[in-house]
């Protein structure tokens, strides 16, 4: 049972960098929870406000039920209360109630809902969506907004006054105009959360819309030094950010972008250029070549 009520974990969660671990797989894909914990135990000596297992980067995209439900008791387990664990909501209404029902019952400290799967939505069928999800559990829900789940302003409101267990809004479309219009309407009654793909790129820019934090994948397997980026976003240290942003990750997205899927492949990618591998990725993703991790290796090497 958790012990964040919703508003403890919107302030915990709006008080540092937010970690999104990889989810180890074996060669032949299968769920690696030795490899997975050690990461996890690894990654807690670093400062964050939030653990989400099996996110986006955690390939949650490609976990069954049962297997989403392994990885977040695993990282419930091996936090052991250091951080919130978020689990994801995924899919259909009837399935992402369920996922939340079994985060709930995990030790889960609050659900990221996911877009639902496939079908394209309106804003109305949105809000009933995702107001289904939050009222099936007693947890702090975010909710995600990308892909054919993007939620603009006024949808944002009514889901933020019908739904008391709501606690934040991640984004992941980067409509500055959009982003604007919802802090402009919604205002602190949410904690905003970047979640672009390589949310560092966006991280100064968003803090001006509201966007206090970010997911950080890059966290995986440059710790230090993302929380380094993090700090200098905080402090406003314009000159800091982009030193670091041309540093690495401005040719990290260079690599990144060569193959659709690669903004998740790449943090796989990352961990086995630092001699922290964490197994392949599974379809549809794709591995980085060897050329390819032997260029982010050099890279890699010029902030550790
Ligand atoms: O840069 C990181 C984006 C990670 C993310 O939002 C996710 O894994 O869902």
């Amino acid at each position: 049972m958790t012990e964040y009520s919703p508003t403890d974990l919107a302030a915990q969660l709006k008080s540092g960098l937010l970690s999104f671990p990889v989810t180890h797989f074996t060669d032949d894909l299968q769920f690696d929870e030795a490899n997975y914990r050690k990461h996890l135990s690894w990654l807690a000596e670093y400062p964050v406000a939030g653990l989400f297992a099996a996110g986006g980067t955690g390939e949650g995209f490609s976990l069954t039920l049962e297997e989403t439900d392994r990885v977040v008791r695993a990282a419930v387990d091996e936090v052991a209360g250091a951080v919130p664990v978020l689990a994801p909501a995924t899919g259909s209404t009837s399935n992402a109630i369920a996922q939340a029902k079994a985060a709930e019952a995990a030790g889960a400290d609050g659900l990221l809902l996911m877009p639902p799967y496939l079908t394209e939505a309106g804003q109305d069928g949105l809000v009933e969506h995702a107001s289904r999800v939050c009222e099936a559990t007693g947890l702090g829900v975010i909710v995600y907004s990308r892909a054919n789940a993007v939620l603009h302003d006024k949808a944002v409101a009514q889901l933020a006054d019908r739904n008391p267990t709501l606690i934040g809004f991640k984004d992941g479309v980067g409509n500055i105009e959009q982003m604007t219009r919802t802090y402009a309407r919604v205002g602190d009654r949410l904690t905003y959360i970047g979640g672009l793909p390589t949310a560092e790129t966006f991280a100064l820019p968003l803090l001006q819309l509201g966007v206090s934090t970010y997911s950080s994948a890059l966290f995986n397997f440059a710790p230090k030094w993302a929380i380094e980026f993090y700090d200098a976003v905080r402090a406003q240290d314009r000159d800091e950010v982009y030193r670091r942003l041309n540093e690495f990750v401005i040719p990290y997205l260079d690599i990144r972008d060569r193959t659709s899927g690669y903004a998740v492949s790449i943090v796989k990618g990352g961990l086995a250029a630092t001699g922290r591998p964490a197994g392949p990725v599974r379809p549809p993703l794709t591995d980085l070549r060897e050329d390819e991790v032997a260029e982010l290796r050099d890279l890699v090497a010029r902030i550790s």
